[in-house]
């Protein structure tokens, strides 16, 4: 097959906890993440020339620093594939959101080109480049629910419960670096065990730096806290919450004002990418 059409979907930060600061800057965090049914797709097509083409502009992001385009490069250059790929992208996550696009844009393309070009890098290979893109890359790539901890590479597979979520969307874009130097930041919450934080909830140490920064976002997380407990994702500016089921939450979701969109979707512990790369083999295998 040379043409192969894949999801990215987004991740929810159920709870981010900051622990410390190493040496080169990079936070010690305790997180844990989810995957939902709801994300970008990206189209992969067979070019045999070696080139890399991404045909999709998204605004602000020059071609050769998507991270689409630099995780195939990477892939290229580590297996010594000859090559190329055109690819198409279908954005539907915002950007600066803290739900994860780029970093599972990142991921699909190194699944999926490994799976088009036939590299056969394996998991725990491909996890490493993704971490050289970026800190949330290697959980995309794994493609389970997972407690992490480290930079959020060291990751623990978990089993949570799969909520109805309605996120919403302030129309600011957090840029995770900002987020991260802020003097404000709490940077020495205790760590605790995966136990202890599965029986009790979690919090997030950047939502105050963020709520402080962007009214947009402290807006938000009063207006869902009317119908459940509010949390925001990574380091924003998207803000959650659960609900138990899924009419509830499309309820709320049809209130939201213009300028606060909002989308309901599952949460999953098994990322959309691998299920439909496992029907993928099935076929094959078939
Ligand atoms: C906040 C989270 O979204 C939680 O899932 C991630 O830890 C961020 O992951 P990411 O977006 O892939 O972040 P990266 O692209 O690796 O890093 C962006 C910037 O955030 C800061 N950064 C990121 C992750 C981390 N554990 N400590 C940091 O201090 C660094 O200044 C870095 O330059
Ligand atoms: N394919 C891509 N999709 C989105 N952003 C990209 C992409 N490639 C590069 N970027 C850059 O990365 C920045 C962060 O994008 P992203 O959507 O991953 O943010 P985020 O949701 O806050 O991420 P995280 O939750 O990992 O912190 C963007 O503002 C953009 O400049």
């Amino acid at each position: 097959m040379s043409t192969l059409r894949l999801p990215a979907p987004a991740k929810l930060n159920l709870m981010l906890h900051i622990t410390g600061r190493r040496a080169d800057g990079y936070h010690e965090l305790q997180t844990l993440f989810q995957f939902l049914d709801h994300g970008d797709e990206l189209t992969f097509t067979l070019r045999n020339d070696g080139q890399i083409r991404l045909h999709t502009e998204l605004p602000g992001v020059d071609h050769d620093s998507n991270l689409i385009v630099r995780a195939a490069r990477l892939l290229q250059s580590r297996s010594g594939c000859p090559l190329g790929a055109d690819i198409q992208l279908l954005k539907r996550l915002p950007m600066g959101g803290g739900i994860g696009g780029g970093s599972s844009d990142a991921a699909t393309t190194l699944l999926g080109l490994d799976h088009l070009w036939q590299t056969n890098m394996g998991e725990d290979c491909l996890a490493r480049i993704g971490l050289e893109l970026g800190a949330d890359v290697p959980v995309f790539v794994r493609g389970r629910a997972a407690f992490a901890e480290g930079v959020g590479e060291r990751l623990q597979p978990v089993e949570l419960s799969e909520p109805w979520y309605l996120v919403i969307a302030p129309q600011v874009s957090v840029s995770t670096a900002e987020i991260f130097s802020d003097p404000e930041l709490t940077r020495n919450t205790p760590a605790i065990t995966v136990r202890s934080l599965l029986a009790g909830g979690g919090h997030n140490d950047c939502q105050p730096v963020v709520e402080k920064r962007f009214p947009e976002v402290r807006n938000a997380l009063n207006l869902l806290n009317k119908f459940v407990p509010a949390k925001m994702t990574g380091t924003g500016a998207c803000v959650f919450g659960s609900f138990p089921n899924k009419a509830e939450a499309d309820k709320v979701c049809r209130q939201l004002p213009a300028d606060m969109p909002g989308f309901v979707a599952q949460g999953r512990n098994i990322s959309m990418l691998h299920r439909k790369l496992k029907e993928l083999e099935q076929e094959v295998n078939a």
